[in-house]
């Protein structure tokens, strides 16, 4: 009886890109998670659009092509009657068509030949590798008729045009110091080259200096591009986000000074993680990982995410995703003071120091809390202002010593289930997170929850509060500022400063500020992650 073989025979590109012009090899990859599970559609009824022969590793196949999967099982041969054909036909593999990404022609290439022998098809396809980690992955069809190939290949290159929301041209913002300035090298190593497999243009911008993605998104002609893409930190995400939010305010004529309903991006963002924190890639991905974030632009996948502005009363300050006033204020602002230490030296030590120097903020905070009333979404959706004809706004008084309000989860390796854990991208609302004066003790108990799985509220000093807009008073600056011109946002932190972190962003705001939550303002690339529950921590200092 032959041998049967089972098992994928789907190569990791990393492990043999540059063996794609070499007879199929056949390294053994971990067991068919990219077929894992029943496809959307079952084999019978499926309409079939071509049936062929080719050999999968090194196996017979008879491929079935239908129009959501790819289908394949070995050849066997005839056996004797009565023989049991149960397990056989366990045998069948298949990818669905939505996680292809690219079809290429194989070729036996010397380097004097442009053209080698064809030796049949190469699928390039995206597979799920852990929870919320992405993977690209190849199968090689094998046959070595080039009349076959090429109406397999004109077919599979048919589906794959039908994928309208993929992207074909992407802007790059690439920033060559983020992190440990790695951020070029992981761009042309590990993202540039699944860009060309797929077939995306790219035109890629090195920023040379803080603000100028900024100040390029500001003018740049953008409407040859399907997408922009972000290579790089919070820090230059959250610049990429401001700029392209402010952009489409232009674009639209709305008065950047004044807006109460913004209008949404015009373009879908991608970030790729290659910062120090990576909170910002880590929310949207439910991972920072470079090939998954690339993974996501290429597959098209994009999800509307919910944007906050942060606004003095006299102007705009900043879109945003999440902010820190208080303890996550300063312990940016010291951080950002040394950074020439090594990032994860520079977070402990600011963390470290910010709990030495810990003191409160005496302030007023007015929010209004989420109304989930269909009929007030609706109107919010339609832009009705709402704030306005509602009388619920509530008061909290007191010191404090850290405010978070936060429009997403805010995953990051030191909190995996996030900073905010229970609010989601796009649920139209944002958790404000209290924390009341307390002692450093019992403060220090507080932040190390975010890393265990014990309930990080369930404090008698933490109050937490889902909301729509909050607007934040400092009490001892009140008489000083009255939150009119003149509060100008400063750039470096001093003592009697009052630093905000707006999704690692250092800005320094003297008056009151107004944050207000717009539902699904830009789409980002991306997906709805799984819960991170059970993560592992990576900080040391607490
Ligand atoms: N060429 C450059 N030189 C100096 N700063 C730059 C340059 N290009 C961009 N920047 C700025 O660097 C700041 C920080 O970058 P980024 O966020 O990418 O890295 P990071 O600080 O290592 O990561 P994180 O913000 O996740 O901690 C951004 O505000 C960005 O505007």
């Amino acid at each position: 009886m032959p041998r049967r073989r089972r098992g994928s025979r789907v190569s990791a590109l990393e492990d043999c890109r540059e063996d794609a012009a070499a007879p199929a090899a056949a390294p053994p990859v971990p067991s068919a998670t990219w077929a894992s599970g029943a496809p959307q559609a079952a084999a019978a009824g499926e309409p079939v659009l071509l049936r062929g022969i080719f050999e999968i590793g090194r196996a017979s196949c008879d491929v079935v092509l239908s129009e959501r999967a790819l289908r394949w099982r070995p050849i066997e041969p005839v056996r004797p009657e009565g023989e049991s054909k149960l397990d056989l036909m366990c045998d069948e593999e298949f990818i669905e068509l939505k996680n292809i990404f690219s079809v290429k022609l194989k070729r036996r290439c010397s380097i004097k030949q442009r053209d080698g022998t064809l030796l049949g098809i190469t699928l390039f396809f995206c597979l799920k590798k852990e929870r919320n980690k992405l993977k690209d992955a190849i199968l090689d069809l094998i046959n070595l008729s080039e009349d076959h190939c090429d109406v397999w290949f004109r077919q599979l290159k048919k589906i794959l045009a039908g994928f309208s929301n993929r992207p074909q041209s992407l802007k790059i913002l690439l920033n060559p110091q983020s992190h440990k300035k790695e951020a070029t090298q992981v761009y042309y190593e590990k993202v540039e080259p699944l860009l060309k497999i797929a077939g995306i243009k790219t035109d890629v911008t090195i920023t040379e200096y803080e603000g100028h993605a900024l100040s390029l998104l500001k003018e740049c002609e953008l409407q040859e591009f399907d997408g922009v893409v972000c290579v790089g930190g919070d820090g230059s995400a959250s610049e990429v986000v401001h700029a392209l939010l402010l952009r489409a305010q232009k674009n639209a004529g709305v008065e950047a000074g004044r807006i109460l309903t913004p209008v949404r991006a015009e373009l879908p963002l991608g970030i790729i993680p290659a910062g120090s924190t990576n909170i910002l890639a880590h929310s949207f991905h439910g991972v920072a990982h470079v090939v998954t974030a690339t993974l996501h632009i290429i597959m098209g996948h994009i999800q509307p995410v919910d944007v906050c502005t942060f606004s003095t009363s006299s102007k705009l300050l900043r879109f945003g995703f999440s902010a820190m006033f208080g303890f996550g204020g300063r312990t940016l602002a010291l951080a950002e003071k040394h950074r020439w230490m090594s990032p994860n030296q520079r977070r402990d030590f600011a963390i470290v120091k910010a709990l030495a120097k810990l003191k409160p903020e005496d302030c007023d905070i007015s929010f209004l809390p989420f109304n989930s009333s269909q009929d007030l979404q609706e109107k919010k959706a339609q832009g009705s202002p709402t704030s306005a004809c509602t009388d619920q706004w509530q008061m909290v008084q007191g010191q404090f010593l850290n405010i978070s309000i936060m429009a997403i989860p805010c995953l990051c390796s030191v909190a995996p289930r996030g900073l905010a854990p229970n609010t989601r991208l796009n649920n139209g609302s944002m958790d404000l997170i209290i924390v009341r004066n307390t002692s450093r003790p019992e403060f220090i108990k507080h932040l190390k929850r975010y890393g265990s799985v014990k309930n990080q509220f369930n404090f008698p000093f933490v109050e937490t509060y889902t909301v729509e807009e909050v607007k934040v008073q400092p009490r001892n600056n009140m008489s000083k500022y009255n939150g009119e011109a003149g509060a100008e946002p400063q750039e470096t932190a001093s003592e009697d400063s009052f630093p905000w972190n707006i999704d690692g962003y250092l800005l320094e705001v003297a008056s009151d500020v107004h944050v207000r939550l717009h539902p699904r303002l830009i789409n980002l690339y991306g997906v709805s992650v799984e819960d991170m529950n059970d993560s592992k921590v990576t900080c040391n200092c607490l």
